[in-house]
């Protein structure tokens, strides 16, 4: 019998449904999936077995029946989509570059006791439940030989009703563990702290239990490195969440800014684009959190490279035409919310070269329109799935005027 065309799913929505040709749309399908009346699905050729026991009840990753290629097909498309929705198209739009599985080196998970039971692991997939993870996809090899260790360490110290909040970012010195929500009530506990992350050999260990994070253990001082200079890592930091990802974003924002020798880098963070773009250029670097850009300053003292750096809030303070107007390109890289206000005095500016780095293809779209249409040009958009599986898409784009 052959299929009726409007039940083939022709394509996958922003948040990950399959859409059929008829419009409606089915969690959990791909490309050329055929959905059934009763509800039920024959496999497409893109549809693929999930690598993970946890597929469809953890929030981690909520794509993992597509295959390569209709993931990057579901990258490419979030971008497109999205630029138009604003009327807009890039001169040239790159192939997707996609992070590989088990290279995330940042983690977010919860941890509680659950009736009797003690769950470690991320948040389920639209829901509040703790999915207990025995098996992550997505995560580093050395972010995940943590979880079994601190899930024993941690069942042992956990109270009822007590819901407790882990970071794990993999820094030079192995894993940086911020536990959010526990308190050691005796010696002997803070002792117990101290022998599990030595045992487990955690660089550093850190207790925050609402008035900033704590360091407990840190024999030796952590660091990123970034390009070559190492740059201590403040507690909470933002930072790039693959390896491969973070370099993806590097070669399209090295290819924007070419030999330009005096550039911006607004959202600074750390200093991800500032530090890559090699010591023979003066750099400017802004960036909101003061730990984090006086991270960047001591760093750059310390390598002995030209950057200056101001703490700056580029919401209320962004910088001004004039001030924009010194450079021959402009790096930007700001939180989901996009850059609006910033992005308007850009628009004002005669910067020469604009290399907007997004984590949010709408946003993005919504500030591209602005710099179009006070004259600057989309050149070219590199569409990157740094969070692999998920939903979740980055960018990064070249203007020109
Ligand atoms: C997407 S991150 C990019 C960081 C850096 N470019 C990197 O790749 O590692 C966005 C950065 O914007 C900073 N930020 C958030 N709100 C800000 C504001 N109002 N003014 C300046 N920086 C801000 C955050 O602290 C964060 O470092």
């Amino acid at each position: 019998m052959t299929a009726n065309a409007e039940n083939i799913i022709v394509r996958v929505a922003a948040k990950g449904d399959g859409v059929t040709a008829d419009g409606r749309h089915v969690a959990f399908s791909a490309p050329l999936d055929e959905v059934l009346d009763d509800g039920g699905l024959i496999k497409g050729p893109h549809h693929v077995e999930p690598p993970c026991r946890h597929f469809k009840e953890c929030g981690g990753c909520s794509l993992q029946q597509l295959d390569a290629e209709s993931y990057a097909q579901f990258v490419t498309d979030r971008v497109n989509y999205a630029l138009e929705g604003q009327g807009l198209s890039p001169t040239k739009l790159h192939a997707p570059q996609i992070s590989k599985p088990k290279s995330r080196v940042r983690a977010s998970l919860r941890a509680a006791m659950v009736g009797n039971i003690f769950k470690l692991g991320f948040s389920g997939a639209g829901s509040h439940r703790i999915v207990d993870l025995q098996q992550c996809e997505i995560m580093h090899p050395e972010l995940f030989a943590v979880i079994a260790p601190l899930r024993t360490f941690l069942q042992s110290v956990a109270r009822r009703k007590h819901d407790m909040n882990i970071e794990l970012t993999l820094a030079d010195q192995g894993v940086d563990l911020l536990i959010k929500n526990y308190e050691p009530d005796s010696l002997d506990q803070h002792q117990a702290l101290s022998e599990f992350a030595q045992q487990t050999g955690i660089a550093r260990l850190s207790l925050d239990n609402g008035y900033g994070p704590e360091t407990q253990w840190e024999p030796n001082p952590v660091t990123v490195t970034l390009g070559n200079v190492p740059v201590a890592l403040p507690h909470s930091s933002f930072l790039q969440s693959t390896a491969d990802g973070k370099d993806a974003l590097i070669a399209a924002m090295l290819e924007t800014v070419g030999d330009t020798k005096l550039i911006a880098d607004l959202f600074a963070g750390l200093g991800t684009f500032s530090f890559a773009l090699g010591g023979e250029r003066k750099i400017y670097a802004a960036e909101g959190s003061r730990d984090a850009i006086s991270a960047l300053k001591s760093a750059a003292n310390i390598a002995r490279l030209q950057v200056f750096t101001e703490h700056r809030d580029l919401y209320r303070r962004p910088l001004s035409p004039e001030e924009l107007n010194r450079f021959g390109a402009v790096i930007l890289d700001p939180p989901r919310a996009g850059a609006r206000d910033q992005i308007v005095q850009l628009a004002k500016s005669e910067v020469p070269k604009i290399c907007y780095i997004s984590c949010n293809p709408a946003s993005f779209a919504r500030d591209a329109k602005t710099l179009c249409e006070a004259g600057y040009k989309l050149k070219e958009v590199w569409p990157v799935g740094q969070f692999l599986w998920s939903t979740h898409v980055e960018l990064v784009s070249s203007f020109v005027r």
